[in-house]
């Protein structure tokens, strides 16, 4: 469904030129559930700001259903680390913001949509609350419903759990497999957790860093859907092992190259 070849990004800044990533090749399947992960600064936020068509790529090709990407899209629900919410809305009218431009829509129609993605992430009865009077797990739910109101064929999720505590943490690990479960759509999800990649991942990618390229590829052969038990099983062992192995190599190749400049 998409389709990365060689793909290389470059930022001028300060008369420099930061190869963010270069030459990253990569697929993602229908349906599929893929993970980033990699050294702090290999380009994996980069990587997902060009599959949702924030910014433009330097090099390369970016394919999504046989299309190249050229901007940003219904068919792609984008959720990042900060929640965005706006203070001054209702959690329903946040969801309901996104489909603002949607004139195939009434009003009444905006809203049972966001009402139904409330009620998908857990949050029926919270719809009138403001982001205030939420804890940080529910306005992340929030973020989620409306990154889905469009119903998207692929979800971008960027490090989406990385300011929350280990147990909500846990808890939206989760939902995110049950709302994967539910949508039938394909995630492309940007961690720095080993076991919240192998927990969710059907396959991952490990980054290697200056430039950011891909090192490894591994598929989670894990069956769905998984439970804590499978956090605890050999094969969960052997996946995180071989993880943390290419990582450590990883950032010692990155601590020679930084050294040698
Ligand atoms: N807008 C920008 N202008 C200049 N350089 C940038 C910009 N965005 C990213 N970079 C650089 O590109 C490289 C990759 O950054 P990116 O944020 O994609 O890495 P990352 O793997 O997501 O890091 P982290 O895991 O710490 O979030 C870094 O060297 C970063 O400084």
């Amino acid at each position: 469904m998409l389709v990365a070849r060689n793909v290389t990004k470059k930022f001028e800044s300060h008369k420099k030129t930061i190869t963010a990533m270069e030459d990253v090749s990569l697929t993602i399947g229908k349906g599929e559930f893929v993970s980033l992960l990699g050294p702090s600064g290999c380009g994996k936020s980069t990587f997902l700001r060009l599959v949702a068509g924030l910014d433009p790529m330097t090099e390369g090709e970016l394919i999504l259903h046989n299309e190249p990407i050229t901007g940003a899209g219904r068919d792609r629900g984008v959720v990042f680390q900060q929640y965005s919410l706006l203070p001054w809305l209702h959690a329903w009218e946040n969801v309901a913001f996104a489909l603002k431009k949607a004139e195939d829509l009434s009003a009444a129609q905006k809203k049972e949509k966001a009402y139904h993605y409330l009620d998908l992430v857990g949050l029926k009865g919270f719809e009138m609350s403001y982001p205030a009077q939420l804890s940080g797990g529910m306005q992340q739910r929030v973020a989620i419903a409306r990154a889905l109101v469009f119903h998207p064929s692929l979800l971008l999720m960027d490090e989406p759990f990385g300011a929350l505590d280990a147990q909500t943490r846990r808890e939206m690990q989760d939902l995110v497999m049950k709302v994967w479960s539910e949508e039938k759509c394909s995630v492309l999800f940007v961690t720095h957790d080993v076991d919240e990649a192998i927990y969710l991942s059907d396959r991952l990618y490990i980054m290697s860093a200056h430039p950011g390229r891909v090192a490894q590829e591994m598929t989670i052969d894990i069956p769905k859907p998984r439970d804590f038990n499978d956090q605890l099983s050999d094969k969960f062992m052997y996946y995180k092992r071989a993880i943390i192995m290419e990582l450590e190599l990883q950032k010692s190749l990155k601590n020679k190259t930084a050294n040698k400049g």
